[in-house]
């Protein structure tokens, strides 16, 4: 059955924001001081998704899924924090019409959430930075809870907060880690073509398909709109 969106939980790099350039830019500040060559943003960006720490073990041994030693790695997330805390929003930009659909978003009385596995500080002040901070009623970031997408807690625990069940919170997203913890929460999903992720492969495999796939943050008003619209329909039929 189609339930009703009564509130949206959107994630926060290659979603909202463009965060990549100053991630990559604290990242090879980081290799740097560690006497390591710099790695391509584009590189760095293959390693965005799974929080800070994940992070730093990818650029430092610069491959997904190794671990750098722990005598390399608590001095080098250090580092990274020192870089990234000093440079958060240098070149991180709001999507284009990020705004604009927030603020559409909100016409529709919606509460407004972000899910995101970078760490809760950087996240808050990254949206404070940019003036978006203002439009959300939650921010949990991926050290606030003892489990970060694509477990499914992150999202229950918001939806519990926002006072709505699962099923009425669209999660927005852009990666495999948001569209498994949106399916393992039992949310309806939306993903974002232009972020981080592999739109083809994602919306391809039953586990990671969205329920909607969009090109432009304020198509997401209208999907709302039409979605609730026939709920309503159903409902009084
Ligand atoms: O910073 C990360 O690793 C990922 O953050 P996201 O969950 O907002 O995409
Ligand atoms: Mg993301």
């Amino acid at each position: 059955m189609t339930t009703p969106i009564r509130a949206v939980a959107f994630d926060l790099d290659g979603t909202l924001v463009d965060s990549v350039p100053d991630l990559a830019a604290a990242a090879n500040a980081m290799r740097g001081e560690l006497g390591l060559p710099a790695l391509p943003q584009e590189r760095v960006q293959s390693y965005v998704g799974d929080g800070i720490p994940v992070l730093v073990h990818r650029v430092l041994t610069d491959s997904r899924d190794q671990r750098a030693n722990p005598d390399t790695f608590t001095p080098a997330l250090a580092v990274f924090a020192r870089h990234y805390a000093a440079k958060l929003t240098d070149a991180t930009r709001p999507y284009p019409e990020a705004e604009t659909a927030l603020d559409l978003l909100k016409t529709l009385g919606l509460p407004l959430a972000v899910i995101t596995n970078k760490s809760e500080i950087p996240a808050v002040q990254v949206l404070r930075g940019l003036g978006l901070a203002r439009h959300f009623s939650i921010v949990v970031g991926g050290d606030t809870l003892p489990e970060r997408k694509p477990s499914a807690a992150p999202l229950r625990h918001v939806a519990d907060i926002l006072g709505v069940a699962p099923a009425e919170m669209l999660m927005v997203g852009d990666s495999a880690n948001d569209l498994l913890a949106a399916k393992a929460a039992a949310c309806p999903s939306v993903l974002v073509s232009y972020g981080y992720g592999d739109v083809g492969e994602l919306a391809r495999l039953p586990e990671t398909r969205p329920d909607h796939i969009i090109d432009r943050l304020p198509e997401l008003y209208d999907w709302i709109v039409r979605r609730n619209r026939a709920c309503e329909t159903k409902e009084t039929a």
